[in-house]
């Protein structure tokens, strides 16, 4: 059984609630009010059977003052039955509508021509060729007029046709796709609790699953499951349900809010989306689904904004829906890029905004940078379960990162490790560039040319000072003596005293110098003068800065010489 559900859509008054009763036997109006005034208010609810499709029908109000209404009903829908008064014409919410289905992404709709009892021919020929140039200017196609009388029972029997067939061209609303649920009242029931009643937009909910109430986070497990009256252990999207779910009280719950599975999808009160027909810099009211949620646009570039909403919503890349200014007019609409950003410097966003429009995934890699990005929020921003293998990223434990991403750390860790001389500590080199340790054991796997002893890792290639005489005699003697040690040596131990001794100095850290050059430097020195300046020193041992800045600091340490300005003074 497949389950489409189309919304009618038109002026007050046009003849939608008459005629959802004539073809279904159901009456929309429910609510008291409605019977005494004879005009929908709320969003009222009928299906109709066909063979191997249930089409749901939601009818909702034409008056101007219910639009929030009109939204709700035209949230949830994958198809329009646009009603329009044959002796009237096409009136201002026939309009008003048509620019909300567009909002929503509906572009398509079946006409239906009522109450053509009360007019001529010709007239239903003028106010069809209307209707077309309507639909026409918005973009949008109609799959059939058909002129009906809900008095005299009239064009019925094709309608339904029109319909049957209007349906199996609609595409189906996706059942693989994250369980979404947009709800429009609660209730208790007697024995049962609370019942939440909405329609099913993406993915399939069985008896027995965990959901989240957002924005709110309630949890809850679904006892029992109703599509119109009828108990059924699967729902799916495309259909209207009642969940019984009692450890969520229904004075909790407000229409629009949303049923997701839990820690599938996330929420946020910052979306970036592509928008047309709105200010930057003013508030508007952002419909996701049938919340309408105020939001304060800030432009980026071309027609791609960030909104700020001051409550959070769910929602998922590609999702549209209609904008209201603060006085409640239909102002514009948007399109959902990015659900979820993580940066939202204008800069960053401009630089990639070709990348965020065409391929959300390699933007967010490049957004989530050496920090990596989880599978699980790659699956909440598109509304479903992502295969990690399909993603064009390097895939590190649950996170994928961008290759160009790792291929600069791997730089910039060639050059710190060259930095400091072909060896670091393993800790000081994951807080340098900010790497998780399988980040970084991912990164090592692909060199051969470095190693890791012990909590270091050493560059193969040889530094400067393996390379030096002196070193490598010294490494001779330490080997020799160690190996005449009876007992076991911490080298640790040795430096301390070394210097106590003062066999060798403490420039500064991982900067020592034997005690025989230090003399030789120092002596080197004196022979300039009694002062000399930095520069001198530096012509006359040909040592770089870097050494010879700790040198001159430590001489002063030691009481052998004194900073005067720009020179030193030897003090004896
Ligand atoms: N003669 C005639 N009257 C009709 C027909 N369909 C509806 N009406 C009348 O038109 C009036 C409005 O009909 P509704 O079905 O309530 O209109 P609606 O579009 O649902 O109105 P709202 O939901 O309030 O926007 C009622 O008095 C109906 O009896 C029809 O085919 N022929």
């Amino acid at each position: 059984m497949r389950y489409i559900t189309l919304a009618t859509a038109g002026h007050v008054d046009h003849g939608k609630t008459s005629l959802i009763k004539a073809l279904t036997s159901i009456d929309t109006d429910r609510l008291p009010e409605e019977k005494e005034r004879g005009m929908s208010i709320d969003i009222g609810f009928a299906f109709l059977d066909f063979d191997g499709v249930r089409v749901e029908i939601i009818d909702i109000p034409g008056h101007e003052r219910f639009i929030r209404n009109a939204i709700a009903g035209l949230s949830s829908v994958q198809g329009v039955l646009l009603v329009i008064d044959a002796s009237e014409g096409p009136m201002p919410q026939t309009e008003e509508h048509i620019k909300l289905m567009k909002s929503f992404g509906i572009d398509h709709c079946l006409v239906v021509l009522t109450k053509i009892d009360r007019c001529e021919h010709l007239l239903v020929e003028i106010v069809r060729e209307e209707t077309e140039r309507l639909l026409s200017k918005e973009g949008i196609k109609c799959f059939g007029f058909y002129p009906v009388s809900s008095v005299q029972k009239s064009g019925l029997e094709e309608l339904k046709e029109g319909i049957y067939s209007y349906v199996r061209n609609i595409k189906e609303p996706d059942c693989q796709a994250f369980f979404r649920m947009n709800i429009d009242s609660a209730f208790h029931v007697k024995g049962y609790g609370t019942v939440l009643r909405g329609s099913c937009v993406a993915g399939t909910v069985r008896e027995g699953d965990t959901l989240s109430l957002e924005p709110v986070g309630l949890l809850g497990r679904v006892r029992k499951i109703q599509n119109h009256g009828r108990f059924v252990k699967e729902g799916r999207a495309g259909e209207r349900l009642a969940l019984n779910i009692p450890e969520m009280e229904a004075k909790l719950v407000e229409r629009g809010f949303w049923l997701v599975k839990k820690d599938e999808l996330g929420k946020t009160n910052v979306v970036l989306v592509s928008a047309e027909g709105l200010k930057p810099g003013k508030e508007y009211i952002f419909f996701f689904g049938m919340r309408g949620v105020l939001g304060l646009l800030r432009h980026v570039q071309e027609d791609v904004y960030l909104v700020r909403l001051s409550q959070k919503v769910v929602c998922v890349r590609g999702d549209r829906g209609p904008v209201l200014d603060t006085s409640g007019r239909h102002a514009g609409s948007f399109t959902v890029l990015d659900p979820i950003p993580k940066r939202i410097s204008k800069s960053f966003i401009r630089n990639h905004i070709n990348l965020l429009r065409d391929d959300l995934i390699s933007y967010q890699m490049l957004e989530a940078g050496i920090k990596g990005l989880k599978i699980k929020d790659i699956s909440a921003s598109l509304g479903r379960a992502v295969n990690p293998q399909h993603v064009a990223g390097v895939r590190i434990n649950d996170r994928i990162y961008s290759q160009g991403i790792l291929k600069e750390v791997q730089e910039k860790l060639t050059e710190f490790l060259e930095k400091q001389g072909g060896m670091v500590k393993l800790a000081q080199l994951k807080s340098k560039l900010r790497l998780e340790e399988d980040v970084l054991s991912y990164l090592l796997k692909e060199r051969k040319d470095l190693k890791i002893v012990e909590d270091y890792l050493l560059s193969e290639k040889k530094s400067k000072v393996e390379e030096l005489e002196s070193f490598k005699r010294l490494m001779e003697t330490v080997k020799s003596q160690i190996k005449e040690e009876k007992e076991l040596v911490d080298f640790k131990d040795l430096l301390p005293i070394a210097i106590k001794k003062g066999y060798i100095h403490s420039l500064g850290e991982f900067l020592y110098i034997g005690d025989t050059l230090f003399k030789e430097l120092v002596e080197k020195l004196r022979q300039i003068g009694e002062t000399f300046s930095v520069q001198q020193a530096k012509e006359r041992l040909g040592l770089t800065r870097k050494y010879l800045i700790p040198l001159l600091e430590y001489m002063d340490r030691k009481g052998l010489t004194v900073r005067e300005g720009d020179v030193r003074r030897f003090i004896r």
